[in-house]
């Protein structure tokens, strides 16, 4: 499914923080979104999940098209790994836990409490969970944070998978993961005011 945004503004709290975001993502690519902290990058990723309503615009994906991985792994702490993934998969249907265990080298942890995991296990748990949705559109929020360079490349072979089955990625992340689709887009273009820099030098006055 082709992921078309036309015109998009998008804000945070009050404030409109991106104007006039469009792109188009075919299936099998992936958008690796850029820009420095504070430039609206999850604020256009909630945007896209449905979390904010556009200011203005619009985007052509259904809801139920879209998977959101947020800065948060969604994992119920008290749950095991395994009942964490079971309850996914019924919510959205999938048959087999077994794909996602494996991508993301979850099987000694299965019957783990989330709330007793490490960061990175908790991160690659709240990741297989994209696979689980059977949702062909997958927006992620600094998916890497936390993971080590081997689940690193993991995560990267997940995602290349996917797209393999054409589907499509929006990833805000710092990181360079390699993705032989994929296009950057540098979301400052889409700042909706200029940001105004105090002038001269800050620390001027303390060593007068
Ligand atoms: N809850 C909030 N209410 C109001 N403004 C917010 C809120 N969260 C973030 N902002 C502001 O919205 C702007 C965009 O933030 P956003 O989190 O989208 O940036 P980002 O590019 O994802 O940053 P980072 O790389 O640090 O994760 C920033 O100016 C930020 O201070």
């Amino acid at each position: 499914m082709e992921l078309t945004v036309t015109d998009l503004a998008c804000r945070r709290g009050e404030a409109t923080v991106l104007r006039g975001v469009s792109f188009a993502l075919a299936p099998g690519r992936a958008l690796v979104l850029r820009g420095p902290n504070g430039s609206g990058k999850t604020t256009l990723l909630r945007t896209l999940a449905g979390l904010t309503p556009p200011v203005s615009g619009s985007l052509s994906a259904p809801p139920e098209a879209l998977a959101y991985a947020a800065h948060a792994d969604g994992l119920k702490a008290q749950l095991t790994v395994a009942e964490n993934l079971t309850f996914w998969a019924s919510v959205f249907a999938t048959d087999d836990i077994a794909p996602a265990v494996a991508a993301f080298d979850l099987s000694d942890l299965l019957a783990r409490r989330a709330a007793d995991l490490s960061a990175g296990q908790k991160r690659r748990a709240g990741l297989a969970r994209l696979m689980l949705t059977g949702r062909p559109i997958w927006l992620l929020d600094e998916p890497t944070v936390s993971l080590d360079r081997d689940n690193v490349a993991r995560f990267a072979a997940a995602i290349e998978a996917h797209l393999a089955q054409g589907g499509s990625a929006v990833l805000a992340t710092h990181i360079d993961l390699g993705l032989a689709t994929a296009s950057d887009l540098d979301i400052t273009a889409f700042a909706a005011r200029a940001r105004t820099e105090p002038s001269g030098d800050p620390f001027a006055e303390a060593v007068e």
